[in-house]
């Protein structure tokens, strides 16, 4: 451990009743898909070298949920897996629609940018197709060895997928960043699509002079408008996604819906609650680790530590005589609840980690 304070506070004792599985999302609208962009290859790209699930033990238990398959809207009789992820400059709306793929909080969104620092993964079972989503962090101008981690995680990420989908927010102009991002896009065997989001917040004659600012950008083999929020296209974009995912048995169990350890989840969770409100002041400072979890029954007790960088970042996580830890107790309670499907007791520490983000061996601790 570092050079670290230790303040116990902010433990939260829950009285909330059992909350029930997740379901699926259920489909949504099915049309069709190709909207401008050249016509791609229909068939795969070649598949990474992440074809084959890894099963965890130990720590890293699998969320399970017992959701039904959804039925598939790619119906070629060919039964399609593979992996796929969306790329695109911060803030571009990536975990929001990795969120509504999956229809359960899988990775936090924030209105602030890279907040999204872990590759989590999200599986959605349909009778034809398996997709297993990849989230990654938005590519940067690394400043610090954390920016550094965090772009060779983005890449990482791209050279195992089969499809990857370059998200371009509508209510901004194409610029720079997308265009960088985009001539990244030549050097990959994924087919590579472009994903328009947050179409709610424009009008049809500014999305119009968008996809044509975008299909100009790079070669892409589709164009896909979509809005997370309203679930507008969602449907549509997993089917051309799906229908670009290599000829493949099933990947994963139909009950996984995520790869990813719950206690990263629920870091994930933490981490969120505690950044609410101070987001200006503790931009990148905060780190969460799940210490240790043990299940009582129906109860689930989880003992956290939440890392700051200074001592005045941990006053301002505290709060006075331990309000705002307590809300963050409270808050990141009730979504771990609902995660898990069980009553939870959450143990919050504050420990003071002093340059997390520039130390390696404090960087492998935090899971970087
Ligand atoms: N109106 C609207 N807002 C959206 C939509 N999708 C995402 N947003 C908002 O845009 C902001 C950024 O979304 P995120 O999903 O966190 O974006 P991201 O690309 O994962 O961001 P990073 O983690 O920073 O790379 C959040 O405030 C979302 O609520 C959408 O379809 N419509």
């Amino acid at each position: 451990m570092g050079p670290g304070s230790v303040e116990p506070a902010g433990s939260v004792e829950s009285g909330l009743a059992k909350s029930g599985p997740a379901e699926l999302a259920g489909p949504a609208k099915s049309g069709s898909a190709e909207l401008a962009g050249a016509a791609g290859p229909a068939g795969s790209a070649g598949a990474g070298s992440g074809r084959t699930p890894q099963k965890r033990d130990g720590h890293g238990r699998r969320v399970h949920r017992h959701a039904e398959a959804a039925p598939s809207g790619v119906n070629d009789g060919v039964y399609r897996a593979g992996f796929a992820c969306f790329v695109g400059r911060p803030n571009a709306g990536k975990s929001t629609l990795t969120n509504a793929i999956i229809g359960q909080k899988i990775a936090i969104t924030s209105n602030k940018p890279q907040t999204t620092r872990h590759v989590i993964r999200g599986i959605l079972h349909q009778e034809n197709s398996q997709l297993v989503l990849v989230d990654t962090p938005g590519l940067h101008r690394p400043r610090t060895l954390l920016g550094e981690r965090l772009n060779d995680l983005v890449r990482e990420a791209w050279s195992e997928v089969d499809v990857i989908g370059v998200c371009f927010p509508a209510d901004e102009p194409v610029g720079r960043g997308d265009r960088f991002i985009s001539a990244e896009m030549a050097e990959l065997k994924a087919t590579v699509i472009a994903v328009v989001t947050k179409v709610d917040l424009v009008s049809p004659q500014r999305l119009a002079e968008h996809l044509l600012a975008v299909s100009e950008l790079y070669d892409f083999a589709e164009i896909v408008p979509v809005s997370a929020v309203s679930g507008h296209q969602v449907r549509t974009l997993v089917d051309v996604i799906v229908k670009h995912l290599p000829e493949s048995p099933q990947l994963y169990p139909d009950d996984v819906l995520t790869d990813e350890p719950e206690q990263v989840l629920i870091a994930e969770l933490i981490r969120e609650a505690a950044l609410e409100g101070v987001r200006d002041e503790l931009p990148h400072s905060i780190a969460v680790l799940v210490e240790e979890m043990i299940v009582e029954g129906g109860l689930t007790k989880i003992y956290a530590d939440l890392y700051v960088e200074r001592d005045s970042q941990k006053s301002i996580v505290i709060g006075a005589r331990g309000a705002r830890l307590k809300e963050v107790g409270s808050q990141a309670r009730g979504e771990i609840e609902q995660l898990l499907g069980a009553r939870v007791y959450l143990d919050l520490h504050v420990r003071v980690a002093k340059e997390w983000q520039r130390d390696p061996r404090q960087l492998r601790k935090l899971g970087f």
